[in-house]
């Protein structure tokens, strides 16, 4: 299955964002992806406080609306990393899902972990201010098999992805828009860390560059084997990657090393 990443530098006109979204999407399916994958955030990216603001009902808001048309047009899926989906007068879900070529929709992910940092000096977010945290896993069957969904901050809790896997998944998303510094430190090793210990392909769609004074995403969007190995990366911009997902990869790494099967959870 022919996969692409796309990877944004999202900011505050959602018009803009979507017409450039769309611009990439009718690019990924011309080069003959079957699967378009977008980071968390894609069609509005500024300040948590913000986000409320371009919240859209799912599935009959302007985004989801567009992305079923697309779906169908160009006869593909569309992995919708994250948009903003309304809760409560005050609070958003962080809403993740998947756009089948037919135009219908995957059951939606809300975002579990919410990213509450503080590295004084560095960097501050306390998305629990202005969102509300999902608490259920959703899995998408795709042609090339299951695929667990997950949203940035996610990538940091190791259980979940374990859970995806224990229920059959061969993919995991992890769409993001990751800091720059946590970024440097820990982006590529958590991503390839979650590959390797799933054997699991892991796609994950990133916000790249400034998107506010004083804000700005890691980029690194990249596509990764169940070996572990990092099979395409997006450059330091905007734009579409591709990789071929090949099952046998999934097969040879479970089978090589059948360490899912060796868990000893009768010890721990
Ligand atoms: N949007 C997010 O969840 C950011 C997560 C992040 O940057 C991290 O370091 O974790």
């Amino acid at each position: 299955m022919k996969v692409a990443v796309i990877q944004l530098n999202s900011r505050q006109d959602k018009q803009h964002n979507l017409k450039k979204i769309e611009r990439f999407i009718r690019e990924a399916a011309t080069a003959g992806a079957e699967l378009v994958s977008l980071p968390e955030n894609c069609n509005f990216l500024g300040q948590d406080a913000e986000k409320i603001h371009s919240a859209e009902e799912i599935p009959t808001g302007q985004t989801t609306q567009l992305f079923q048309q697309l779906a169908k047009e160009l006869n593909l899926f569309i992995h919708v990393g994250s948009i903003t989906e309304p809760y409560s007068d005050t609070k958003s879900y962080n809403t993740s899902y998947v756009v089948f070529p037919d135009g219908e929709l995957s059951r939606r992910y809300r975002k579990i972990h919410l990213f509450d940092i503080d590295i004084p000096g560095v960097s501050t977010h306390k998305e629990s201010d202005f969102f509300e945290a999902g608490s259920t896993l959703e899995t998408v069957e795709l042609p090339f098999g299951k695929a667990g969904l997950s949203i940035c901050y996610d990538l940091r809790f190791p259980e979940l992805y374990r859970q995806y896997v224990k229920q059959g998944a061969k993919i995991l998303f992890v769409p993001a828009a990751f800091t720059r510094y946590t970024g440097m430190l820990h982006w590529e090793s958590l991503l390839r860390a979650r590959a390797i210990e799933n054997q699991c392909y892991v796609i994950a769609a990133g916000q790249h560059g400034t998107y506010h004074p004083g804000k700005e995403c890691f980029g690194n969007s990249m596509i990764i084997d169940p070996w572990g190995v990092v099979v395409a990366r997006a450059s330091e911009e905007e734009g579409v990657t591709i990789a071929d997902l090949k099952s046998e990869l999934v097969e040879s790494a479970r089978s090589n090393i059948p360490a899912l099967t060796h868990t000893r959870n009768d010890v721990y």
